[in-house]
């Protein structure tokens, strides 16, 4: 039996239009989060009805915990909380996630104990007793979270879970989400956020018309170039080649240096291997005279890397 949380190979889902996503192989492993990104109409939901069983595929499997997807074993283990779903708008929030209860088999004794706590943990608390029809779509999206994570699933598929919440909105969801991970729940997400992403996911793939186009650690992408900017006063060109010398780094004058208060005043910027070395340079360029104002640290981030993989793409995701 396989130990990954989740396993696909080659999953392919081709709708009569020809669209949907095609040999879509990743391994998620227990307790890990996982980024799915994409642009429009890449095929991510598609992949996510795969493997919460909502749809068939034209080929290829998949396993969650081991059990087929598709399964009553599979869907014992799953929270979902598909992307805009509307909820039954004549009943109350409190009734929406009792019925959910009821569908999944829970007792009535223990949902009368876990309904008021977990609408409190997703912001609804006392507005439960309100009809869904007076909820915003914020609240109905904090509704989907609690009836997804009504089961304690020991996997939660989450599809574009803060697309409807405002800023505030989006931290407390990802509050819960990082509570779960910290309990070892295992998350799938959704999400054109790419800030939901690079604070809560281990690894990514992205997946563009259909096929995945790049995957890999979220750490890897954050961390690959140590770019370094460091604002100095007391410039000359004498101390830079200095610098050089001393250091073996290429330290150059920034072309971004419209800040400038004077002429001596510059954006100096490197790469550099490791934030030792960034002490070691504010060190040197002191000894020389210059006058430190800012030293401030560019990653790459996740939209550079998104952004880069799809560029040369046309519309559809096709390389024009
Ligand atoms: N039931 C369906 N029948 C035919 N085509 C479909 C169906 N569902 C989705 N598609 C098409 O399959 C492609 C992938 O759709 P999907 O909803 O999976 O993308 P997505 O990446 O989730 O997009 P979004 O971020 O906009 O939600 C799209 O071109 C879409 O129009």
């Amino acid at each position: 039996m396989s130990t990954a949380a989740i396993e696909a190979k080659s999953l392919t889902k081709e709708y009569d239009n020809g669209r949907g996503c095609r040999d879509v192989s990743i391994t998620v492993g227990k307790g890990e989060a996982f980024g799915f990104l994409g642009p429009n109409g890449a095929g991510k939901s598609t992949f996510v009805k795969m493997l919460v069983g909502l749809i068939h595929p034209s080929s290829g499997t998949g396993t969650l915990f081991g059990h087929k997807i598709g399964s009553l074993e599979a869907k014992s283990l799953i929270g979902y909380l598909p992307e805009l779903y509307r909820y039954q708008e004549w009943l109350t929030g409190e009734e929406v996630v009792r019925l959910h209860a009821r569908l999944c088999g829970m007792q009535c004794s223990v949902a009368d104990q876990r309904i008021p706590q977990l609408l409190d943990e997703v912001g609804i608390g006392k507005r439960g007793r309100d009809r869904v029809k007076h909820y915003s779509k914020g609240m109905q999206q904090r509704l989907g979270l609690a009836c997804a994570l009504l089961n304690e699933p020991a996997i939660m598929f989450l599809d574009e879970p803060s697309s409807a919440l405002d800023p505030i909105g989006r931290q407390e969801v990802r509050r819960i989400l990082q509570k779960l991970k910290e309990k070892g729940v295992t998350i799938f997400l959704n999400s054109h956020l790419l800030e939901d992403v690079e604070v809560l996911c281990d690894r990514m793939a992205l997946l563009n018309n259909g096929v995945i186009l790049r995957h890999g650690k979220v750490s890897e992408v954050l961390n690959k170039r140590m770019s370094w900017r460091f604002k100095v006063g007391g410039y000359a060109p004498i101390l830079l080649s200095w610098l050089n010398d001393q250091t073996g780094l290429q330290i150059r004058v920034s072309s971004h240096t419209e800040e400038s208060i004077d002429s001596s005043t510059v954006w100096l910027e490197a790469e550099l291997e490791s934030e030792e070395q960034v002490g070691w340079l504010n060190t040197l360029m002191v000894e020389q005279g210059m006058t430190l104002y800012e030293v401030s640290r560019q990653q790459e981030r996740l939209e550079e890397w998104f952004m880069n993989a799809v560029s040369g793409l046309n519309h559809r995701g096709e390389q024009e």
